[in-house]
């Protein structure tokens, strides 16, 4: 039977560093990617300071005019950097389903400090390094950014290895895959709403994230998450823990074994003062190295099984999933 709903996690046996406490949480992380695709998690070693340093410089951010955030516009389709506007992405394009863009503004980096040769500038990195923009109205915004970005690269990693255990795999399997990451981490200001959502429409529509994991810290309720049993259920919202999902490209790692799950971003009410407020929420979208291959791990086939993908690197991949958005939304893609 699988879990309906989604687990909380505790780490702290992870990091304390036994061999059965880290056994014990790889297998209840198992057991959540198995059956609804995510987990929130507690104890995740992350500084609270720094993430009210990134929360404010945020909301500072976002309170910005228009014209402010404009100026550090996303340049490209292909090059998802700096600000998109409220409804200029639609997360339920990749479904390809037509639905009013979504309700809210989002602030979008890659990584930082790149060095300037040709494996990540030359052609096969596409855009994957493009530069990063900031706006220069906040002076901490880009070192908050920048150690945020650092802190979730080694979360996500640390997490790879709870995945590895968990998968029956050597704990550092993941790690040369992942040690060029080309991850996003995006800032989603989702306004408190002041006329009815078109129909459809919402803060975020139903999707599924297109990586390896996705670590989200909200600032409330909202999340919801599409359940093996066709019940959409609200992932628990606890103050400073984090929700992580994995996303389409581990799913094919794992031959389907592990479930990249359906999820959206609920309206608030619109009648109540006390619930129709702004929510921010941090997300980092972990994607491995572009030219790593992601190809069946052969612990998930079961004797004389076929593989159902075809081997593929997580640049194409990614790529894939940002074409068919932008094909079909015709629109600035989400992520
Ligand atoms: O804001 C959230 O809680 C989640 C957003 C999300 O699922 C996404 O941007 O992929
Ligand atoms: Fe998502």
């Amino acid at each position: 039977m699988p879990a309906l709903n989604v687990p909380v996690i505790d780490l702290q046996p992870w990091f304390s560093g036994t061999p059965e406490g880290k056994a014990e949480v790889a297998r209840a992380v198992d057991d959540a990617c198995r059956g609804i695709g995510f987990l929130v998690i507690k104890n995740h070693q992350i500084d609270p300071v720094l993430i009210q340093r990134v929360t404010e410089a945020s909301n500072a951010f976002f309170s910005l005019p228009l014209a402010a955030k404009r100026k550090v516009d996303r340049p490209r389709d292909d090059a998802v950097r700096g600000y998109s506007a409220v409804g200029e992405e639609g997360l339920s394009y990749s479904l390809e389903e037509a639905a009013p863009g979504d309700l809210k503004e989002s602030y979008s980096i890659g990584p930082s400090n790149v060095p300037d040769d040709d494996y990540h500038r030359g052609p096969a990195a596409g855009a994957h390094f493009e530069p990063n923009l900031w706006p220069e109205e906040i002076p901490d915004f880009k070192a908050a950014y920048e150690s945020y970005f650092a802190a979730m690269s080694d979360l996500a990693r640390e997490l790879m290895r709870m995945f590895a255990v968990g998968l029956g795999l050597p704990e550092r399997f993941f790690d040369d895959k992942l040690d060029e990451h080309i991850s996003m981490f995006r800032v989603l200001s989702y306004p408190a709403q002041t006329e009815a959502p078109q129909p459809g429409q919402m803060r975020a529509g139903a999707h599924s994230d297109y990586g390896s994991l996705t670590i989200v810290m909200p600032d409330g309720p909202g999340l919801q998450v599409f359940n093996k049993a066709g019940q959409w259920v609200d992932v628990p919202y606890m103050p400073g823990t984090y929700a992580v999902n994995i996303g389409d490209l581990m799913m094919q790692w794992t031959n389907d074994q592990w479930v990249s799950t359906l999820h959206r971003v609920v309206n608030p009410p619109l009648e109540s003062a006390v619930l129709n407020k702004r929510r921010q929420s941090l997300v980092f979208f972990h994607q491995p190295n572009y030219d790593a291959m992601i190809e069946c791990l052969p612990v998930c086939l079961a004797e004389g099984e076929q593989p159902q993908y075809a081997p593929i690197s997580s640049g194409d991949h990614l790529t894939a999933k940002f074409v068919k958005q932008t094909t079909f939304g015709g629109t600035k893609a989400a992520v």
